[in-house]
Formats: C-alpha cells, sequence, structure tokens
C-alpha cells in the first residue's frame, strides 16, 4: 500500500545547539519541509538577533541540499521587549512566541512567573497578529502532575484569553481529553499533538519497571486521554496538527536518578503517524493532520514536495539510538511493530 502526502511540517520541534543540533537535525530535515523550533536552549533564544543568528547555525548543521526551513520562535521572559518582538515578526525571522511557565518543563527557568509582566508584549502580540505558543501547565505545588494541563487550561489559559480574546494561540503538545475539547470548542486557538502521545499512555512509562525514554512534559495521561488524542487528530478539525515535541537528550540524561523530560521521535514520526491512522481507519485524514492545518494556521503557503509512505509486510527496523556528538540518543519506541516506511 503507498500513501503520497504533501511534504509535512512538524509544528513543535526541539534542535538543540552545538553537537546535538548536529546530530538530530539531518533526522528532521529527511521527512519535513519546515519545522517550529523551540528556542529552549540554555540560555534561551530571547530577542529577534538570537533567533536570526541560531536560524544560521541550524542551517549550518543540514546536510548539504536539505531543504528544510526552520520557523523560529521567541522564548518569552518577563523582560521581553514588545518592539523586539513585533520587528523580528515584521522582518520575517520569527513565527511565534513561546511561553513557558517558569519550571514547567526543561529548560524553563527563564519562563514567565508572574503573567501581568508579558501583559504588553502579548497585547502588542494581539494587535499584530503574532501566535502565542503556550507550554500549558501549571507549576503550582498542590497541583498533582497529572492535573496540571486541565488546571491550567481552567486558571491561566481561559482567564488570559478572555482578557485578550485577539490573541491567537497554540496550545502546545496537548495531552488530555480537555485541552482537545478545549481547542475544538474555541475559536482563535489551535493545538499541537505529539505522536508519542497518540502511542502511550502512563501505564506504558510505569508499570513493569520505570521507562525513562517515555518520560516526557507534559506527562502522558490515562488511556481515555490518549483516546480523544487520538479521535482528535483524525477528526480532521483544521485547528489540529501535528507537532512531534521531539526532544532530545543523551541517554546518560534520560537514565538518571533525576531524568530529563523528552521524547525523541524525529526519526520514525511519520511510519508511526502512518500506522496510527491506518489503525483508526483514517488515512486520508492524516495529510491534513501532518502537512494541511498547521499551514493554514500559521498562514504560511502549502509545501510543494511530495512524501511517499510505503506499507510493505515485514517490519521496518529503526535503530535503537542514534549517535550524536553529545551521546547516544535513544529513539521513541511505540512498543509495536512499524511495516510503513518512508520511501
Ligand atoms: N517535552 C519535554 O518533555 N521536554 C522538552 C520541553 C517541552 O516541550 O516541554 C525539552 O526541551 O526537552
Ligand atoms: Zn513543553
Ligand atoms: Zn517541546
Amino acid at each position: 500500500m503507498r500513501l503520497t502526502l504533501r511534504r509535512p511540517d512538524d509544528w513543535h520541534l526541539h534542535l538543540r545547539d552545538g553537537a546535538m543540533l548536529e546530530g538530530v537535525a539531518p533526522e528532521s530535515a529527511r521527512d519535513f519541509a519546515r519545522a517550529l523550533i523551540m528556542p529552549n536552549l540554555v540560555p534561551p533564544v530571547v530577542t529577534g538577533a538570537q533567533a536570526a543568528a541560531y536560524r544560521e547555525r541550524i542551517l549550518a548543521a543540514l546536510p548539504e541540499r536539505a531543504a528544510f526551513d526552520p520557523q523560529m520562535t521567541l522564548y518569552l521572559t518577563e523582560d521581553t521587549d514588545p518592539d523586539d518582538v513585533e520587528q523580528a515578526f515584521r522582518s520575517g525571522i520569527i513565527r511565534a512566541v513561546k511561553l513557558y511557565p517558569a519550571g514547567a518543563t526543561t529548560n524553563s527557568a527563564s519562563g514567565v512567573r508572574d503573567f501581568d509582566k508579558v501583559i504588553p508584549v502579548l497585547e502588542r502580540m494581539a494587535e499584530i497578529g503574532l501566535t502565542l505558543c503556550v507550554h500549558g501547565e501549571v507549576t503550582t505545588h498542590e497541583v498533582d502532575i497529572f492535573d496540571r494541563e486541565a488546571v491550567f487550561i481552567e486558571t491561566v489559559l481561559d482567564p488570559l484569553r478572555c482578557r485578550l480574546p485577539e490573541l491567537r494561540v497554540t496550545m502546545e503538545h496537548v495531552t488530555t481529553k480537555d485541552g482537545v475539547d478545549y481547542v475544538m470548542g474555541g475559536e482563535g486557538i489551535a493545538c499541537t499533538i505529539t505522536t508519542h502521545h497518540l502511542i502511550i499512555n502512563r501505564n506504558h512509562m510505569l508499570v513493569g519497571g520505570i521507562r525513562p525514554h517515555y518520560y516526557c512534559l507534559p506527562v502522558a495521561k490515562r488511556e481515555e486521554h490518549r483516546l480523544a488524542l487520538r479521535a482528535a487528530a483524525v477528526s480532521g478539525h483544521p485547528r489540529v496538527f501535528l507537532g512531534t515535541d521531539s526532544a532530545p537528550h543523551s541517554d546518560d540524561a534520560k537514565e538518571n536518578a533525576c531524568g530529563c523530560a523528552g521524547v525523541f521521535s524525529a526519526t520514525n514520526t511519520m511510519p508511526l503517524l502512518a500506522h496510527v491512522f491506518e489503525e483508526e481507519g483514517a488515512l486520508d485524514r492524516l495529510e491534513g493532520f501532518v502537512s494541511l492545518n498547521g499551514a493554514a494556521w500559521y498562514g504560511v503557503s502549502l509545501n510543494a514536495g511530495e512524501l511517499v509512505l510505503e506499507k510493505g509486510d515485514a517490519t521496518v527496523p529503526f535503530p535503537g539510538k542514534i549517535d550524536t556528538g553529545a551521546g547516544p540518543v535513544t529513539l521513541f519506541d511505540p512498543g509495536f511493530e512499524v511495516r510503513w516506511r518512508v520511501v
């Protein structure tokens, strides 16, 4: 069986920097035409000039003749200057601004503690039509980690959107039924869904031993949530699309008494999505999810090239890890045999 799609986009990707960037950038460039590049480097990408310089480092890390167009983001801090943001947007350097609640996830220490402090930037963004991408989890100690997304929607996101109804928001890597319901029932808001959250629930991570390579944030939830994400992904809803959140960490940082959050899925995402959409009887909706909906939301043209997926009789072998100058990185293991491959 063959499936021909417009070349897809990954609307949420971590490429890191230095030796890790060199190791992982070709993995995304192989299948994807564009990706929205997350700014949570250490130190983070906070100014337009830094985003432009980071983009050059990404381009330099790509294989020759790779056609891959990194869409840059800025990391929102309490000191972000609205004029710098506007200029970066108007000059085409950035596609979005990313909000990390301080302490919510990997490299989020410079994120936002007091939301009132970023209102002037958000007002400017609403005015000029620049999208805010959100890591949607509260960081309050009292709130259980499995509830942090739902509580964020109720106590932070919804009030913020009532205050700034014109602000375009992308809820990144939604992991709950609450998240997809909120997005699909609203206006002016979109969401990305990762590959791994369509495949694993919290049991995969915790039953029979703790599996650090399934640990990511927001953490995988109950099965009912995974099913709601699947239903949303295959629904054809125009404001629901792929953001892999492929987030490489070296194995020694993952297999650690305090392991880092992040799943690396750039290499095998497209075959896995074909598998999932086939299981859901929705192969005809895959192109919308990976190639059309995100481009429409961000107002960019559709990619010109094609990606061909083929399903054979034999199991397709994927590497267990990829080697990078920053150490080996374990590839997401879906836990089932895959027969789809990119031709
Ligand atoms: N998703 C993750 O678990 N980790 C991401 C950060 C993020 O997207 O929250 C990372 O940068 O490693
Ligand atoms: Zn995140
Ligand atoms: Zn991420």
